[in-house]
């Protein structure tokens, strides 16, 4: 896990909640009867993974109200349940969004195309070995 410190206000709230969720880790003697994020740990990937699901489909319900005339500050609300779910899933696998943010960074200036079609030319000569 990395430990740089953080860079931006964005990075530096998100590394604020990353180190509380760690704080929960059953490891940390994070406690299910007062924390929910101990109580998701607690329950195990089964439990925080649903909730991942869940939430990625309320993103996509939120802004598809949204589209049509719903309240668009809803969007921000789901993203953020999403982005909390997500966070705990890391912590429970050894990673921190500074992980996340350096492969963005890693990827930052190669266009998804490019990336694609380069993707594509390796599946090929992979096949032609
Ligand atoms: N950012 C969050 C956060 N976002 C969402 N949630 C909780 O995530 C749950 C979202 O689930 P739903 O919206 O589906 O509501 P629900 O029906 O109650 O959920 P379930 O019964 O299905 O679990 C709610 O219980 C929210 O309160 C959060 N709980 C905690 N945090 C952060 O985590 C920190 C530590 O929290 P505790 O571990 O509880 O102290 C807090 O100080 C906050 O900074």
């Amino acid at each position: 896990m990395s430990t740089d410190a953080p860079r931006h206000p964005t990075e530096d709230a998100l590394a604020r909640l990353a180190a509380v969720i760690e704080s929960r880790l059953p490891a940390r003697g994070g406690d299910p009867d007062k924390s929910y994020v101990a109580r998701l740990l607690h329950r195990g990937p089964d439990a925080f993974l649903k909730k991942i699901g869940e939430e990625a489909t309320e993103v996509v319900m939120a802004a598809k109200d949204a589209d049509h005339g719903g309240e668009r500050t809803k969007i921000v609300n789901e993203v953020a349940d999403l982005w909390f779910h997500t966070m705990v899933a890391l912590a429970h696998y050894g990673f921190s969004p500074r992980d996340v943010v350096a492969e963005l960074e890693r990827r930052e200036g190669t266009s998804g195309i490019e990336e694609k079609a380069l993707r594509k030319a390796q599946d090929r000569e992979a096949s032609n070995d």
